[in-house]
């Protein structure tokens, strides 16, 4: 990106790889932070904020410390220079680190709960600002104001979001809908009557609010800027970002599982969703599974191709990566040096003398499995006498998204069954169960965690769960034992240390504390130090600057890349160089060139068969007026069969060339043959088994028996599946029954196409010329040439035919396999002696092309005519070569799709 001073394509001796580059920036980045801690002008604790304390806002008391990059009057020179530095992050979440509360008639600014807040706190590395939702209403402008000041200490940026809109996205879509689709417990019943519980009115405000924070952004966006959006109350944002700049460096992030495809899938709005996040140029997950999960929503939802990288659409890719996210383990185990944190230490350890400590943090939710873990510990209860009165559990439930109806209900059956387990497990002194609806203060927390003896954590799904991170950074001297759900993303990094559960498994729950209960110390002490290395190696600072890093160097690759793709045919100056052309050569694929594209046929399920073959009904008229130019020779050039050929432009004034040109005819003649040596079928048979075998195996695959060629086609099948099949059946090819045989196998991008060696467009080309200048008996050279088609790799040695009949200062796309002009080298190509062949289906009259007896005045000898004629005079201007969107191509050019193709034609039949 031009002036991004953080590309690593501007450092000297640029590393090739991508991971030759992170590695580097990771390097500098070392060498700049130890620098930085040598000189001593920087402390973290100084860079971040801190989240110990709250403040009032009205009073604008400056006990919080601003984020990182905040800018005070006592920065020395050398912390302006490191400030410089480092790269402006815009983060946008849902909720910002403080949130605004009314406490009376003031406002005081508060530590927002949640792992989202807390990873973010880690993130030091970089000239930060917090873009989120002030989380309450302020209809007034002053107020806004005010708050809008309050929070700009702190580096954060408030988005104002009207309050019914506010209500509707975010108790409604996001946390009635996305959040407990995507931690798999469903959708709830759309209900017509009440507003809020209607997908549609939450939906419009869901993309309302998104477009509020898009807002916000861009005000404050500068260029250079990462803009990293977070979770899935922003899944729109990317796209509205992108479109308002492009060139905005786009990482969007998810805190929460991504479900199975088969989950998302359910969901009203799934398709523009998943659009909008792949706007973005990275997408990051906690866990492979949640990536995996995703990109097959997205093949198998939107019909794109999923690769190791990514997601690709028409050649834009969008990189998905796993990206697990810490703690910053420091900011725990420092604070229990505290004194004030050793007070509660001791007064905890006092207040369950005698007993052994359970613990469970969570905000009061249904993914965490709260009723599951209190009934798990009523079995061991009751399973395991001798521990009554020797074990407590403390369950502290921070209230959350307590305005959604389905969090009220869990608060009261929660209270209802820490009820009926103390009645029956309590006495006068004790009861097992400490159950408070609470937000802790983060000293409370760091002690509680110090003085446990077993945590609990049995989500029944958990994007990663920061908790059991905690929990184990503050347990150095005791080392705890961890029972971590499998469900939690946490599992995938700490289960080797944990005793893992299936949380809905209350009888395994129940026998795990007693495990972990009885559990020798050694045991403890090792399954402790593995949890504690990865906790302490795995921090929000890196997970922060991991994920910075990858959207820095997708935007270097997706620059590499895109060198390669040729640049947007200039429409205008096409259509000007053929209105001042005297004799033209329109050469047009046929199928997703003059075709209808794929989308609508997609959309319309059951007639896809109908509808493949047919050609744009807009397209006819250009079509038709181009064909009707005397000054104009079109040729329809595909692989596409005589009779596809025949049903759509048999009623045009055009030459059709089927087979990828083996067959030829004017739209007044009969069909004739160019390469009749390449006819030959002996190999058909057996292809044909193997396809027959997959092509039943593949729902919504088919293939097709051409003259001269066998296709298999999967581009209506899921994505995923007909990749997978298609590489197996190649194997089956390569293997069998091709294995001794002297023929082509083409991949197209859903497609596996068998023919005999030297049959390209670029092969027949040289006939088919010599054919058509020979029949119109043209005396004028051509000077104006537009070969445009999606054709595939193989195929495109057709380009580079005319290239090489440019005068030769031109530079030509590729020297490598082409034609030379009227004789291919290629075997089996124009070149080849002319042979009569027999193996063509019955029905059809044809002649060869060079067939003495069906046309003497045709043949080798046309061929010589039209190469001693010097009939091309082509200028390089005057070429055209174009696909059709396939970015990957050798072509001068690209066309995105038909549509692009109609306003071509159109705007050149307006000149004729
Ligand atoms: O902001 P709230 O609606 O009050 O909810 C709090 C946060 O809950 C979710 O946290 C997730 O992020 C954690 C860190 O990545 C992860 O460990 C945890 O498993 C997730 O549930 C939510 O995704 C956040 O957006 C909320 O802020
Ligand atoms: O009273 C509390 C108790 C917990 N937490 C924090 O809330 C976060 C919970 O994150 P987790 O990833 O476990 O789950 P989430 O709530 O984000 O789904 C942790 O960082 C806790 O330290 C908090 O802010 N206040």
């Amino acid at each position: 990106m031009p002036g991004n001073k953080y590309s690593s394509s501007n450092l000297p001796g640029t590393p090739r790889t991508r991971l030759e580059r992170l590695l580097r920036e990771r390097e500098l980045k070392r060498f700049s932070r130890d620098f930085n801690e040598g000189e001593g002008e920087l402390s973290s604790a100084q860079d971040s904020f801190s989240p110990e304390s709250s403040t009032s806002w009205l009073n604008n008391e400056e006990s919080l410390q601003p984020l990182s990059g905040a800018r005070t009057s006592h920065d020395g020179g050398a912390r302006q220079d490191f400030q410089a530095s480092k790269q402006r992050l815009l983060v946008v979440a849902n909720r910002l680190p403080v949130s605004a509360v009314k406490h009376g008639d003031s406002w005081q600014l508060e530590m927002s709960a949640g792992g989202l807040v807390s990873a973010l706190l880690g993130v030091t590395e970089f000239d930060t600002r917090w873009i989120g939702w002030a989380g309450i209403n302020v209809p007034d402008e002053s107020g806004q104001k005010t708050l809008t000041e309050a929070l700009a200490a702190k580096n954060c940026i408030p988005v104002f979001i009207e309050e019914e809109i506010a209500h509707q996205y975010y108790n409604g879509y996001c946390n009635n809908t996305l959040w407990p689709l995507f931690h798999y417990l469903g959708l709830p019943q759309e209900d017509h009557l009440a507003t809020t519980r209607n997908f549609k009115s939450q939906f419009e405000a869901y993309t309302k609010a998104n477009q509020c924070f898009a807002d916000v952004v861009s005000k404050h966006y500068e260029e250079g800027d990462a803009v990293w959006c977070h979770d899935y109350h922003l899944m729109f944002l990317p796209k509205y970002l992108k479109e308002r700049n492009s060139d905005m460096k786009v990482g969007w992030f998810l805190h929460t599982p991504f479900p199975s495809s088969e989950i998302h899938r359910m969901l009203p709005s799934r398709s523009e969703l998943l659009k909008s996040v792949l706007s973005a140029d990275l997408v990051g997950f906690h866990t492979y599974d949640y990536a995996r999960h995703f990109v097959s929503a997205c093949t198998r939802i939107l019909g794109l191709e999923g690769t190791p990288e990514g997601v690709e659409d028409q050649g834009k890719l969008t990189r998905v990566a796993v990206f697990p996210v810490g703690i910053d383990p420091d900011r725990f185990i420092q604070a229990l040096e505290l004194p004030q944190v050793k007070d509660i230490v001791k007064e905890l350890k006092q207040r369950f003398a005698g007993y052994k400590v359970l613990l469970g943090v969570d905000r009061l939710d249904m993914i965490k499995g709260i009723p599951q873990k209190i009934l798990a510990f009523e079995k061991f209860l009751e399973e395991n006498p001798d521990w009554r009165h020797k074990v407590v559990l403390l369950q502290i439930a921070v209230p959350t998204r307590t305005h959604v109806l389905k969090y009220k209900q869990l608060t009261s059956q929660v209270h209802e069954i820490v009820g009926r387990i103390n009645g029956r497990f309590g006495s006068f002194s004790s009861v097992p169960i400490h159950h408070l609806d609470c937000t802790l203060d983060f000293h409370t927390l760091c002690a509680i965690y110090a003085i446990t003896d077993v945590a609990l954590v049995t989500s029944l799904r958990d994007g990663m769960n920061l908790v059991s991170y905690e929990f184990v950074a503050c347990q150095a001297a005791n080392k705890g034992v961890l029972i971590l759900s499998e469900f939690a993303g946490a599992a995938q990094s700490l289960g080797a240390g944990a005793i893992l559960v299936n949380p809905w498994n209350v009888a395994e729950v129940a026998s795990s504390i007693g495990y972990a209960l009885n559990m020798s110390a050694d045991e403890r002490e090792k399954r402790h130090h593995h949890n504690f290395l990865h906790v302490t190696t795995h921090t929000s600072q890196g997970w922060a600057e991991t994920f910075v890093s990858e959207l820095n160097e997708t935007i270097v690759e997706a620059q590499l890349r895109s060198r390669q793709i040729p640049p947007p045919l200039p429409i205008e100056a096409a259509v000007d160089r053929y209105a001042c052309s005297n004799n033209r050569l329109l050469i047009l694929g046929f199928d997703a060139t003059l075709t209808e594209p794929l989308d609508a046929l997609w959309r319309k399920g059951n007639q896809i068969k109908e509808l493949k073959h047919k050609i744009r009904s807009d397209l006819r008229e250009p079509l038709r007026k181009l064909c009707d130019d005397p000054k104009t020779t079109v040729l329809v050039l595909s692989g596409s069969n005589r009779n596809a050929l025949d049903n759509n432009f048999g009623d045009f004034n055009l030459w059709l060339a089927a087979e990828n040109g083996i067959f030829l005819r004017a739209t007044m003649g009969e069909w004739m043959m160019t390469m009749p040596e390449n006819t030959s079928m002996d190999w058909v048979d057996s292809v044909e088994h193997v396809f027959e075998y997959f092509t039943q195996r593949t729902p919504r695959s088919h293939f097709e028996l051409r003259e001269t060629s066998l296709i298999w086609d999967y581009r209506y099948s899921d994505a995923e599946f007909g990749r997978l099949q298609a590489r197996d059946l190649l194997m089956h090819l390569w293997t069998g029954p091709i294995s001794n045989l002297s023929l082509d196998v083409v991949q197209g991008s859903q497609s596996i196409e068998v023919r005999s060696v030297g049959v390209t467009k670029g092969a027949a080309i040289d006939r088919i010329l010599g054919e058509i200048v020979h029949n119109k008996g043209m005396k004028e050279p051509i000077d104006y040439v537009l070969c445009m088609g999606h054709f595939l790799a193989k195929d495109e040695d057709i380009y580079s035919y005319f290239e090489l009949m440019l005068p030769s200062e031109t530079p030509t796309s590729s020297s490598s396999q082409v034609p030379t002009p009227f004789g291919t080298p290629t075997a089996g190509s124009s070149a080849a002696p002319l042979k009569k062949q027999h193996s063509l289906s019955p029905g059809k009259k044809s002649s060869f092309i060079g067939d003495s007896m069906l046309d003497p005045m045709m043949g080798a000898d046309r061929m010589s005519l039209l190469e001693g004629s010097s009939l091309i005079n082509l200028q390089a201007e005057n070429y055209f070569s174009c696909s059709v969107a396939r970015k990957r191509s050798k072509s001068r050019y690209l066309l995105r799709s038909s549509d692009e193709v109609l306003e071509l034609l159109r705007g050149m039949a307006n000149h004729c």
